[in-house]
Parts: C-alpha cells; structure tokens; sequence
C-alpha cells in the first residue's frame, strides 16, 4: 500500500496510552528544510494534541538524514528521553547517494532502537521527486510527522 492510498494523517487514536510525562526528543535534519520542518510541526503538534506537554518535547537538528543515526543515539541514551521521532527527507539525485543514505539511516535508527530499548522512530521522507515530499508533508498524502509521532505514542504503549 503506498502513501497514495493510505493518508498519513489518518490514524486510529484507540486506546493510546498516558503520555503526559512522557519527554520526546524530535531530530529534524536541516537538509531539504521546507520539508523537513514541515514534518517537524506536524510532528510536534500531534504529540501536543494527544496528551504530551510542551515542556517534554525537546527539539534538535542535525545537518543531514545521515546524521539522524548518530543524533538518535544522542539523545535515547538520555534518561530523562523516552521516545525518539526522527525527521528527514532524502530526495533522489543523480547519483545512488540517497540510496546509501537511506539504507544507513533506516538500519541506525533501528540499532539505536535495539540498543536502548526505546522507540525510535523513522519519520523520514525517501521520494524521487521534491513534489512527492511536499505531498507528505502536509499535502495530499498528509504529513508523516503526524504518522511519525502518533506512531512513537503508541509503542510506548507497548511498552
Ligand atoms: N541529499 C540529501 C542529504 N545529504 C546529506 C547527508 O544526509 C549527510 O548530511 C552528508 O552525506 C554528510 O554526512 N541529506 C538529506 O537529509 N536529504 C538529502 O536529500
Ligand atoms: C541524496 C543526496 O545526498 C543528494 O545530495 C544527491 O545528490 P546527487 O545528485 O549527487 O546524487
């Protein structure tokens, strides 16, 4: 199912757990910022929406998706952090360099997850074209921050 057929401000808000005295960290990559911040205030806003206080949302940028890896484990070492969103877009060039960089930043995200125990979640645009970008941050696919942070409230309640 791609984007196109599932919108991704459109979520099932059943059940969600008490998140507020649960401290977020969001990483924001600043590559592609029109997007990226986009994603960003969706993020940040649905976790006020659902319960989260403002003073337990810590915001944070890094230059590039590349960087959100390394950003992440930054931040899930932290005690006083119990959910990490990370926030990119990593558009298509002319080269496989995207492909690198999304390969490396989806297995980071993931080992930092494992290693912590804490949700990491990957909220991370790959488009080919900057128009599919805008088009899930907050155009007519929705915004993937809002799927981003809704997602890191519900695997707390997994946990
Ligand atoms: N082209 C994009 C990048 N490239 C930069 C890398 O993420 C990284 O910062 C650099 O390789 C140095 O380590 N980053 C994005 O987030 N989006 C892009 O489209
Ligand atoms: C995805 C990127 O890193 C971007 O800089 C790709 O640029 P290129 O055209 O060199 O592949």
């Amino acid at each position: 199912m791609s984007s196109a057929d599932k919108n991704l401000s459109i979520f099932s808000t059943a059940n969600l757990p008490d998140v507020s005295e649960k401290r977020f960290a969001v990483l924001v990559a600043e590559w592609n910022e029109d997007i990226t911040e986009a994603l960003g205030k969706g993020a940040i806003e649905t976790l006020l929406k659902h319960g989260v206080k403002e003073e337990n949302i810590i915001k944070r940028h890094v230059p590039g998706s590349y960087e959100l890896s390394f950003g992440a484990q930054v931040m899930a070492q932290r005690e006083d952090i119990d959910a990490v969103i990370a926030i990119g877009c990593v558009i298509q060039g002319e080269t496989r360099h995207n492909d690198y960089i999304n390969n490396a930043v989806a297995q980071g995200l993931t080992d930092v997850a494992l290693k912590y125990n804490k949700p990491v979640i990957f909220g991370v645009l790959t488009p080919n074209t900057h128009q599919q970008a805008l088009d899930r941050a907050g155009g007519i696919h929705g915004n993937k921050g809002d799927e981003a942070a809704i997602t890191a409230i519900k695997m707390l309640g997994l946990k």
